[in-house]
């Protein structure tokens, strides 16, 4: 694993028009899961695609985002120093034993004077920056949560505990949900102080108390990779779209 790898902490010196210079959000970005699904015997968001860490790939698309005032990453724990290290510029503090208490560990970094929060996964590396403007964007733009979706390219069927096929469900409205997510700050804040044992996303846990989640248009580039399979994916997506 390559533990020199940085990302630079110089994200004020971005040339970016001055329409977008608002640098009001900050990404909070659980990274301390175990990626048993994934294999490999080292934590996820520090297993390699092309040479650095997913979680670097992450941070680097971030912070070229022009809005992104601070990152704060939930690492794994025994990974704290070596997380530190390779991404200098972020906040980073020991991640729980779900997500749901990682993300709440990291946003309880985020000082009160910031309105807009967006919650993105270590694995979802090849994001890009644009997702996270047009994410910031609706919810600077009044929406309490703001999600990324895809449309279902697949059949989709219910089946019961036997695998047998009880309906086809109809798929148009149905969505793929990704992340980054964007919230405001005490909304996300609230709905983690309701948190029991959390087995959904924060966009759920936001649902669940009452308010309206918004849709914008999802991308390709921010698969999570959670497989093997995703992690050829993402080899592929990477030389395609190199930064
Ligand atoms: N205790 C945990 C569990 C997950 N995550 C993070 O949440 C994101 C989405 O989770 P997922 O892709 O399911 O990762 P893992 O939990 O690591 O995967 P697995 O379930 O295969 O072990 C990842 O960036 C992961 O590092 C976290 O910060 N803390
Ligand atoms: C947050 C998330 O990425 C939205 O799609 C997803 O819920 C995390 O997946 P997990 O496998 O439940 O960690």
């Amino acid at each position: 694993m390559t533990r020199t790898t940085t990302v630079s902490s110089d994200i004020d010196s971005r040339d970016v028009p001055a329409p977008h210079r608002r640098k009001d959000v900050a990404v909070l970005v659980p990274a301390a899961g175990m990626g048993l699904r994934l294999g490999g015997g080292t934590p996820k968001a520090l297993r390699e695609l092309a040479g650095e860490p997913l979680l670097v790939h992450a941070c680097r698309r971030l912070a070229q985002a022009p809005s992104v005032a601070m990152i704060v990453i939930a690492a794994p724990p025994a990974e704290v120093e070596a997380v530190r290290a390779m991404v200098p510029a972020a906040t980073v503090v020991p991640g729980g034993a779900t997500r749901q208490l990682s993300v709440a560990a990291a946003l309880a970094a985020v000082p009160e004077t910031i309105e807009v929060v967006l919650v993105h996964d270590a694995a979802r590396a090849l994001a890009p920056a644009e997702l996270v403007e047009a994410v910031a964007a609706a919810v600077r733009s009044g929406r309490e949560a703001v999600v990324p979706a895809l449309p279902v390219v697949d059949t989709i069927k219910r089946v019961d505990t036997g695998e047998c096929v009880l309906e086809t469900v109809d798929r148009a409205p149905l969505r793929v949900i990704q992340t980054p997510q964007g919230f405001r700050r005490v909304t996300l804040v609230r709905a983690h102080e309701h948190a029991v044992d959390e087995h959904t996303d924060d966009a759920g846990m936001v649902e669940r108390l009452g308010h309206q989640v918004h849709c914008v248009p999802g991308s390709d580039l921010a698969l999570k990779i959670t497989r093997p399979l995703d992690l050829l994916i993402a080899e592929s997506l990477l030389a395609a779209h190199p930064l």
